[in-house]
């Protein structure tokens, strides 16, 4: 099926029929720079085909709401249903709300009609210049942000896989009077426990929030994602941008979130690419009123510098950080089989492979054949002048001097890092997506593995496979920064798309542990791979 390139701009007319569709409820903002406008832009520029469902009609400029319409119950409900019958939606974005009787409406609709689509809620209640946006009787006017709720959100309970309040609108939903991050943690963790599904807390409007702004994203029970990462907190803390021209950016974010859920990323990673995207839009903001500007719309962020910093809420990693580094690493590994047979590892060191892994699952005793394993093969690794990594049993790797020890993101909580880096040792750390590249890139390691690109029956995965042209997106992302390795059902009949993703090597299992002869097919695919910019 054709797919729209996450990473180039131009696209043909065959992608363009493949955009994937979605829906933003929200309402409009005359001014262009927020609401149903906001998002459509921001759609587009994000290769999705963007759908409206108006629940109100907005009088506004840069300066000011003038007035606030809901269209009609009638007028709500045929949006929905033409959609419904010819364009069904991969996500959903909500943002305004025109009224109760509105809100209780489409949380109905949606649970009936369209069960299974990610719905992203941005509880829009006040526009960025300070006016309340409900209808009057809904939001009395008040500076008081911890004033009762404009709207009662409760019937979205159960049926949201992300909500995204700023600091006043988390306020409002709690009733919390919110000054510093332990009650933002605090008010976002109820919200979480009330709505079920993630939350995604906004620092940008919480003034103590300085030199950077973090957001606290707070992760449902997703099972596409690392089993390691469900039903946890992070902060995601990002520089903050110094323009006055942020109209639209709560907006931008959510539709953003929308359309690179849409198109198949995690929820997480979407988040991230998200965030970024909104960096860049105000970086790049301009005036067009006389008051705020629109953000403007920069496409898929591909720069390392836009990407949020990810700390744990619950634990801080950086103190593991090891005050030694990792041995730094060339970019060109060289085609990296893994392998879990000492025959077979030292038959392919024989065949010129120049790194190698050593992968023996399960626990192994002091004496065992397994021990032996991997002392033979740190042993054969500096006979061959090669990199051999050893998985998961860094001690055993770090008492024989072993070149490098590869780890999982579920290791890196328990594992002392500063041993293996003051061994003098390679970190390979493995990472399933943005969100865990970024983690992992915290810890500096030498390279970095993505995975897995293709389905693969050599690991029971729990994430989904990423694909070429995530493929491309995170290298583009991550590599001015650590050398790629990509994994995951790569074969020479598949190497020549991986290549062109421009990813620095690929590791495999099957496609030589599974050949008739594997260090031929070492050798084929050593070949294929050096020669890959040549055909
Ligand atoms: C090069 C390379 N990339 C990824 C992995 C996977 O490592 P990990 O996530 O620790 O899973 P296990 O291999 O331990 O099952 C790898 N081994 N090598
Ligand atoms: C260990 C591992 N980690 C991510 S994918 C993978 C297995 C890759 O094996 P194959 O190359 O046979 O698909
Ligand atoms: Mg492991």
């Amino acid at each position: 099926m054709a797919t729209i390139p996450l990473v180039e701009r131009e696209l043909s007319a065959k992608e363009l029929s493949v955009r994937p569709v979605v829906w933003t409820i929200a309402g409009s903002d005359s001014g262009g720079g927020a609401g149903i406008q906001a998002d459509l832009l921001t759609l587009h520029d994000l290769g999705c085909h963007g759908c409206s469902v108006i629940t109100a009609l907005t009088a506004q400029n840069s300066v000011a709401v003038t007035a606030v319409e809901p269209v009609s119950a009638a007028m709500l409900n045929a949006q929905l249903e033409a959609l419904k019958a010819d364009l069904y939606p991969s996500a959903v974005k909500i943002g305004l709300i025109g009224n109760q009787q509105q809100l209780e409406f489409l949380a109905d609709w949606l649970g009936d009609n369209l069960p299974g689509v990610p719905v992203i809620l941005d509880p829009v209640m006040v526009a960025s210049c300070g006016d309340g946006l409900q209808s009057r009787e809904e939001a009395p006017e008040t500076d008081d942000v911890k004033g009762k709720p404009c709207l009662d959100f409760s019937p979205f309970v159960g049926k949201i896989s992300l909500i995204t309040p700023n600091k006043a609108e988390l306020a409002r939903l709690t009733g919390e009077l919110l000054a510093d991050d332990d009650a933002l943690v605090i008010a976002a963790d109820r919200l979480w426990q009330r709505f079920g599904g993630s939350v995604l807390a906004k620092g940008g409007d919480c003034p103590w929030q300085q030199p950077r702004a973090k957001d606290l994203l707070l992760l449902g029970d997703i099972p596409t994602i690392s089993p390691l990462h469900r039903r946890q907190g992070f902060w995601l803390s990002g520089e903050r941008v110094a323009t006055a021209h942020n109209h639209g950016s709560g907006c931008t974010l959510s539709s953003a979130i929308a359309a690179f859920v849409a198109r198949g990323l995690v929820l997480p990673d979407a988040v991230l690419l998200a965030k970024a995207y909104v960096f860049e839009g105000l970086r790049q903001a301009s005036a067009v009123g006389k008051g705020p500007g629109p953000l403007a719309r920069t496409g898929i962020p591909e720069s390392l510098t836009a990407m949020a910093s990810i700390y744990p809420l619950h634990e801080s990693r950086s103190h593991r950080l090891p005050t030694k580094g990792f041995t730094r690493l060339g970019r060109n590994l060289g085609v990296y089989p893994v392998v879990a047979d000492i025959d077979m590892l030292e038959a392919l060191l024989e065949a010129g492979a120049k790194t190698i892994q050593l992968r023996i699952k399960g626990e192994i005793g002091p004496g065992s054949p397994a021990e032996a394993d991997i002392i033979r093969a740190i042993e054969l690794g500096r006979q061959y002048q090669a990199r051999v990594f050893i998985n998961d049993h860094w001690r055993l790797a770090i008492s024989y001097g072993a070149f490098g020890v590869h780890l999982g993101q579920e290791d890196v909580d328990t594992v002392p890092l500063d041993a293996i880096a003051e061994a003098g040792m390679a970190l390979g750390l493995s990472s399933h997506g943005l969100f865990e590249a970024l983690l992992a890139l915290e810890l500096h390691p030498s390279y970095l593995a993505l995975g897995h690109i293709f389905p693969t029956t050599t690991k029971e995965m729990p994430s989904k496979p990423q694909g070429l042209e995530t493929l491309a997106l995170l290298t583009k992302i991550v590599s001015t920064a650590v050398p790629t390795v990509a994994i995951g059902g790569i074969e020479a009949g598949n190497l020549p798309k991986v290549a062109a993703t421009g990813v620095d090597n690929i590791a495999v299992v099957r496609a030589v542990t599974e050949a008739s002869d594997p260090a031929a097919a070492f050798r084929a695919l050593a070949d294929a791979w050096e020669n890959r910019n040549a055909r």
